[in-house]
């Protein structure tokens, strides 16, 4: 369990991370989602000792990352993978970090193993592919076979075989019962990943959800309609009950019926139609309009997206 309490942290006037607290539990994936400079480097570093909170704490296992007897044995990392010495091989690489935790050398060679590097283990780090790096870096964050992992972007660089590799990996680690924290700013990999998702944008909490439940809340169903009589449709159409509101070019977004019951509606009312189109919204639109207000480097003309979201009872959005 890693548990974050009012966790803040400054830089000069930059707000990284802003009174964030949420419970990172064992035995389920817990992604944690935002989009570039929402703070998911700077919480991890955190947590791990590497950054001073402004305030706040954060515990793994209920102490701090720096009060851990054997770091290495309860909380495995990768936060960079090209963070290794260019010249060393990948077995020195690991022989280093294990001879000095006391780590046996079988372990090296199990490790190997489970990330598939066994055939490159003489290769120089600095020659190996950025997914192959991530590789190295998941085999030294496993080499303490620790209850905790903490994974920053660990998709970053691989090929579609390596995605589907470390899917399983991570799902197949909180099946054992350990916990699982992995940062991405794709939503569409944490569906596929993913139990449970914490959401920030500028530093602050948007959701702490379980997926089934963001999938819940925002499968809505719309229908795109185009007429001549726009006005007088929408008017119909609010009377028996619907949500209406315009869409970019002169359409009209309508929530709350189905196509069939919009076309009834219009033919009673002698209304033409010129369009009808049902829309479900994806988890990507759904991930997009939570943090919308908070991405850094948006287009301009972006509309700011509501605060924080909240999930229904079993939400932790305000929690
Ligand atoms: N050492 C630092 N000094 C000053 N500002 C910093 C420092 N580290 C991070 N920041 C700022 O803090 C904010 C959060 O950065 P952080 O790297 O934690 O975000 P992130 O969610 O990991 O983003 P990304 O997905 O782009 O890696 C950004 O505005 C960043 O510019």
């Amino acid at each position: 369990m890693i548990e974050l309490r009012q966790l803040t942290k400054r830089y000069g006037r930059v707000t990284a991370v802003d009174d964030l607290s949420f419970d990172v539990r064992p035995g389920v994936v817990t992604g944690f989602l935002g989009p570039n400079g929402a703070g998911k480097t700077t919480t991890m570093r955190m947590i791990l000792g590497l950054d001073a909170p402004t305030s706040g704490a954060a515990t793994i296992r209920g102490r701090r990352y720096t009060d851990l007897p054997a770091p290495m044995h309860e909380v495995g990392v990768l936060l960079d993978a090209r963070a290794t010495h260019p010249r060393r091989s990948v077995l020195d690489h690991l022989k280093c970090l294990a001879q000095s935790n006391g780590i046996a050398r079988s372990r090296i060679e199990e490790v190997l193993g489970l990330v598939g590097l066994s055939p490159v283990a003489h290769r120089r780090a600095g020659g190996l592919s950025l997914g192959m790096s991530q590789r190295l870096g998941i085999a030294a964050a496993l080499l303490g076979d620790p209850e905790v992992l903490m994974f920053d972007e660990p998709v970053n660089g691989l090929d579609p075989e390596g995605v589907v590799w470390i899917r399983t990996l991570m799902r197949g680690l909180a099946a054992e019962g350990r916990t699982v924290l992995v940062s991405s700013h794709l939503m569409s990999e944490m569906a596929l990943t993913a139990d449970r998702l914490v959401v920030i944008g500028r530093g602050r909490l948007l959701a702490d959800v379980e997926l089934d439940e963001f999938i819940r809340a925002s499968s809505r169903e719309s229908v795109l309609v185009r007429t001549p009589d726009a006005e007088e449709l929408a008017c119909r159409l609010r009377d028996a009950g619907a949500a209406v509101r315009p869409d970019a070019e002169d359409g009209l977004v309508v929530e709350g019926t189905e196509s069939a019951v919009i076309g009834k509606v219009a033919m009673a009312h002698g209304v033409v139609l010129h369009e009808l189109t049902p829309h479900r919204i994806s988890l990507e639109e759904a991930y997009m309009e939570l943090t919308r207000g908070s991405v850094e480097f948006g287009a301009s003309g972006t509309k700011p997206g509501s605060d924080r979201v909240e999930f229904g009872a079993h939400g932790g959005g305000g929690r």
